[in-house]
């Protein structure tokens, strides 16, 4: 079975000229989003994909750019989808504040019934650290990562094969010992913060003290307006483009 996995944007949060970082992965099992951030449902439009044609959306973690389109998504499916509910992948710490925190501002309506966010998606919990089957032959196992101290975050090992950084503070050892020694992922999609001193996101520059053979592995995402400045100053790392396809298995 073949997998894909297509970048639905490739911005920081505050881009505005690319969209939110998010992917869109693609097997003929079916379509799997890895976040769903505010401009993500008009990515998605512009591939000509229908919310009814997502058969899951998994979450990282609830900053906008990253479950923003979840409202967009859910009141589609509801109101111009026949109330079609896709599966919610969430691990628990997600799932206690997404509809708490984030959601129930604008979704909580007791007067037409849905005040719970099982009454717009089907939710599926998904332990943390433990490969679990999304579809068949797609296994995404989430693993805690630090982004904001204090609040759940997850990156994610695809298959086994392909590590999805979402939002991380640089990791060396979790890069070296992890991904690369031990599991040996050939293809690495990591969050790069282009300048500053990087409090919440790996810096180019963090990245750049890498190995060469696990920069060869890394294509670089969520990364600001500015990326064209940094053309050929990544090292062996390359910028991944909105809406480019890489194929994960054939
Ligand atoms: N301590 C923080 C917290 C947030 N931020 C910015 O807010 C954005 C939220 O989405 P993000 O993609 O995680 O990127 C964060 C920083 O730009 C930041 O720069 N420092
Ligand atoms: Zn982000
Ligand atoms: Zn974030």
């Amino acid at each position: 079975m073949s997998l894909q996995i297509q970048m639905l944007g490739t911005g920081s949060a505050f881009a505005k000229t690319l969209y939110n970082t998010s992917a869109l992965v693609r097997s003929t099992n079916g379509n799997v989003l890895i976040d769903c951030g505010y401009s993500t449902p008009k990515s998605l439009h512009e591939i000509n994909i229908q919310p009814d044609q997502i058969d899951g959306i998994i979450i990282s973690h609830i900053h906008a750019d990253h479950v923003g389109g979840l409202e967009e998504m859910a009141f589609r499916l509801l109101y111009e989808f026949n109330h079609k509910k896709t599966k919610l992948f969430l691990t628990k710490s997600i799932a206690s504040i997404l509809w708490e925190n984030t959601l129930k501002g604008g979704m909580y309506n007791p007067s037409d019934g849905f005040t719970r966010i099982e009454d717009y998606f089907e939710i599926v919990l998904i332990d943390e650290h433990m490969p679990t089957e999304i579809l068949p032959g797609f296994t995404v196992e989430m693993i805690t990562t630090m982004h904001i101290p204090h609040k759940p975050n997850y990156s994610l090992f695809i298959n086994d094969q392909t590590f999805y950084s979402a939002d991380t503070q640089f990791n060396a050892e979790l890069l070296t010992q992890e991904v690369v020694n031990k599991r040996n992922c050939h293809t690495i999609l990591h969050d790069c913060q282009l300048s500053g001193h990087g409090a919440i996101h790996a810096t180019l520059e963090q990245l750049l003290t890498l190995p060469d053979d696990i920069q060869e592995r890394i294509y670089l995402m969520h990364y600001g307006d500015n990326m064209m400045n940094y053309i050929g100053k990544t090292g062996s790392m390359r910028f991944i483009q909105q809406h480019e396809v890489l194929i994960l298995s054939k």
